[in-house]
């Protein structure tokens, strides 16, 4: 009985010094704004998604300013297979013609962007969905279509594919100074009112960028950049930017992995000083990263100073 009563105190103190070493964490980041990309291939997992979306809102709670940025690959590739179109990647970039650019709104900034803010709000956070499609035009991304070339100089054309140019941040700062979750998808218009998919990865950076983030954390469905993308154990936990250009060059890094590098270097150079791609299928992956220094994936960083 004794021992019982014992090991029930033990656990309770255990329970309050979390607590009081989390009110430190807290503190520390309050006010702190971190742009959260969160992966179609991790969304994917209902659980996973459920219990991201919670650590979400306990960032928002306890006065962080989380932004929401979202892909949603898979599911635009499911939705064009029941449509009968072939997706087609180009560096990294789904080609997008007509059709397949009515089904990206219909599913990313349709269904997808209102389905996470519908949830947040569902786990007692608020949240604002901030896309162009029904009677309220929330958007806040805007850009124009995206110029590529292919190995031999040559122009590429993937349709209607975009890139941002300029985000409305006086839009995203008040809703995150009034305790909303911000939730964009990956579109942008242009100044004819153009519509254009947009990879999420370079989205998340734009946004990145414009409001001037603390940090900006990639949530895939990998725990991180791998030496061998198959293998969980070749993790690499820094990545210094020339070693990931290395890395690009040599196939290492391949396929969805590319845009997401390349916008992590993009936004260092633009003064994000803390982005890391972690795994978010992995419980709490996104607050053990934020508030702790466990590292849970890879951090790009810029090149160590010499000496
Ligand atoms: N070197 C690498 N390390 C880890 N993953 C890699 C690497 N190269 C390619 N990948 C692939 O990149 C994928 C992540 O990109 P993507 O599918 O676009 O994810 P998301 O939907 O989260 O943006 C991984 O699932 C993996 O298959
Ligand atoms: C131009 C382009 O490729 N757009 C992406 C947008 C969604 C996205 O990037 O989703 P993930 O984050 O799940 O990869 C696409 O159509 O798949």
């Amino acid at each position: 009985m004794q021992a019982a009563i014992e090991k029930a105190e033990q656990a309770a103190i255990e329970k309050a010094d979390t607590l009081i070493e989390a009110m430190g964490w807290i503190r520390e980041f309050r006010d702190k704004v971190t742009v959260i990309k969160l992966g179609g291939s991790v969304m994917e997992d209902e659980d996973a998604l459920r219990h991201l979306l919670v650590d979400i809102v306990f960032m928002e709670t306890v006065g962080m300013r989380p932004i929401v940025v979202h892909g949603g690959g898979a599911a635009i590739s499911r939705a064009m297979a029941e449509a009968g179109i072939e997706p087609n990647f180009v560096q990294g970039r789904r080609y997008t013609d007509d059709a397949t650019l009515s089904i990206v709104e219909k599913v990313l900034a349709g269904q997808i962007n209102e389905g996470i803010a519908t949830q947040i709000e569902a786990f007692g956070g608020r949240a604002m969905p901030l896309n162009f499609v029904g009677d309220t035009d929330n958007n806040v991304l805007y850009g124009e279509r995206i110029a590529l070339t292919g190995d031999g100089g040559e122009q590429l054309d993937l349709g209607h594919v975009g890139q941002v140019t300029r985000v409305d941040r006086d839009i995203i700062d008040n809703l995150c100074y009034a305790g909303q979750v911000p939730v964009i998808p990956s579109m942008c218009v242009d100044d004819d009112g153009n519509k254009y998919n947009v990879n999420a990865d370079t989205a998340a950076m734009a946004v990145a960028q414009a409001v001037g983030a603390e940090k900006l954390v990639f949530l895939s469905d990998v725990n991180g950049v791998r030496q061998d993308k198959d293998d969980p154990n070749s993790l690499i936990h820094t990545l210094t930017s020339s070693k990931a250009k290395e890395l690009i060059a040599s196939g290492v890094i391949a396929s969805g992995m590319i845009p997401k590098v390349e916008a992590c270097l993009a936004t260092l150079e633009k003064g994000v000083r803390k982005i890391h791609i972690i795994d978010g299928r992995l419980r709490h992956s996104l607050l053990l990263e934020v508030y702790t220094n466990t590292g849970v994936g890879t951090e790009i960083i810029g090149e160590p100073a010499a000496g």
